[in-house]
């Protein structure tokens, strides 16, 4: 029976990449920045002391660390065992955003250029912005600009409540944001709103990789939170990926939990699982182990690295979360049969010691686990894509364009 785990660990980078001063990211390290803090005592929210990832370190994350930086990251001691192979990659999408790291890692990379929203305020084009006026019959809009989204609701949550005027923002990442509140305009208002935003930017030639809904509640300043039902509109991928193959060639299943779904467009998916918080995609996870049948890819992003943790630079957070799945990490491995392959890795960096709020430009790590794989380096890797040429000779597809098998 052959199946494929592939856990993305959404911004866990291992140290910035060749090409990260291209990036202003130079210095960026979104794990050896978390252990040195922990280990500096900078950690210390509802957490304490050093980095505790005994399980992540035993896989080969700290061999992958040393590889690359020529030290052993703050505070973390070497495991005597290393239990699988390890290795770490450089990214060749033009881009450092989770549409790319995603699409990469499934055998197809970026290699044009996104489309951006680059001015900081009056951030989106006049014909966009009257379209969608008209279509929904508002009195305006809010925002326009670039913003964190916590700060963005803060800046015009209860304007919003007061108006209806949905909240329009932006990033580095090429995308449109549109935050709206849950009660007072509507779900699936705001589904609607985002979905036609996707038809619109396509319609002229925008190429924005994802219109996302950002529903939030609560009432006043500093009191609105985001809620789980975030919605990715995302462009399609441009070539087949690993995930699409297989379904065609092998009839096989892609089990999709989190926002792989909307990362991929829905394409390339036989089933969607919906789950919020790292807690309950990890019990998801585990569950699709235990069912997941032959020619199965159950793919999974864990989102609040980035979404809670990286981009709101929360330090201690974050290092919470990696001890959290760190500690489930021994379920997950037993849940495995002899034949499978686990993949954890990372779609780009996002350290939360960095200036800013957006990704970082870093080296992903690669863990690849499997009973029936000799225990390897596997080096320093050109593409992410190795990730997808790998599986794709697993499952005996036919070859992907870009990637090296690792065996
Ligand atoms: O600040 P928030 O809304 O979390 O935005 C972040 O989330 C978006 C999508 O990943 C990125 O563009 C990034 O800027
Ligand atoms: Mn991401
Ligand atoms: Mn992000």
């Amino acid at each position: 029976m052959k199946r494929v785990f592939i856990l993305v660990l959404d911004s866990f980078g291992i140290g910035y990449s060749e090409d990260s001063e291209q990036f202003n990211d130079f210095g960026s390290n979104t794990f050896g920045h978390i252990a040195d803090y922990c280990n500096f005592r900078k950690a210390n929210n509802n957490r304490f002391g050093n980095l505790n990832i005994p399980n992540l370190i035993s896989l080969g994350l700290a061999k992958i660390y040393y590889k690359i930086h020529k030290c052993l990251p703050s505070g973390i001691i070497q495991s005597k065992y290393i239990i699988s192979s390890y290795g770490f990659s450089s990214e060749l999408s033009t881009a450092k955003d989770t549409s790319s790291g995603h699409w990469e890692i499934a055998g197809v990379p970026v290699l044009f250029e996104w489309d951006y929203f680059k001015k900081n305020t009056n951030s989106f084009p006049n014909v966009i912005l009257k379209s969608i006026i008209s279509k929904f019959n508002l009195s305006g809009i809010l925002g326009n600009c670039h913003a964190s989204g916590i700060n963005i609701l803060n800046d015009f949550g209860e304007e919003h409540i007061k108006t209806n005027k949905p909240i329009f923002y932006t990033s580095s990442d090429s995308v449109f944001q549109v935050a709206c509140h849950e009660k007072y305009f509507g779900l699936n208002k705001l589904y609607k709103l985002c979905k036609f935003i996707r038809i619109l930017l396509d319609k002229y030639n925008y190429n924005i990789t994802r219109v996302i809904a950002r529903p939030f509640i609560g009432e006043k300043k500093y009191q609105f939170v985001r809620t789980g039902n975030r919605r990715d509109f995302s462009k399609p991928p441009h070539k087949n990926t690993i995930l699409k193959k297989l379904i065609i060639e092998k009839n096989g299943n892609v089990i999709a939990l989190g926002k792989i779904a909307d990362i991929f467009a829905n394409i390339g998916i036989t089933k969607k699982i919906h789950a919020t918080g790292l807690d309950c995609l990890i019990k998801k996870t585990i569950e699709q182990i235990k069912i997941a049948t032959n020619n199965t890819i159950v793919f999974v992003n864990f989102v609040d690295f980035d979404s809670i943790w990286g981009h709101r630079r929360d330090v201690s957070g974050y290092a919470q979360g990696l001890e959290f799945f760190d500690m489930q990490l021994p379920k997950i491995l037993h849940s495995l049969y002899d034949e499978d392959i686990l993949i954890i890795t990372a779609d780009h960096g996002c350290d939360p010691t960095w200036s800013g709020t957006d990704h970082t430009r870093e080296f992903i790590p690669i863990l690849l686990y499997s009973k029936f794989i000799k225990n390897n380096y596997l080096g320093h890797r050109n593409t992410f894509s190795d990730i997808g040429q790998t599986i794709s000779k697993y499952f005996s597809l036919s070859p992907m364009k870009y990637g090296i098998s690792i065996f």
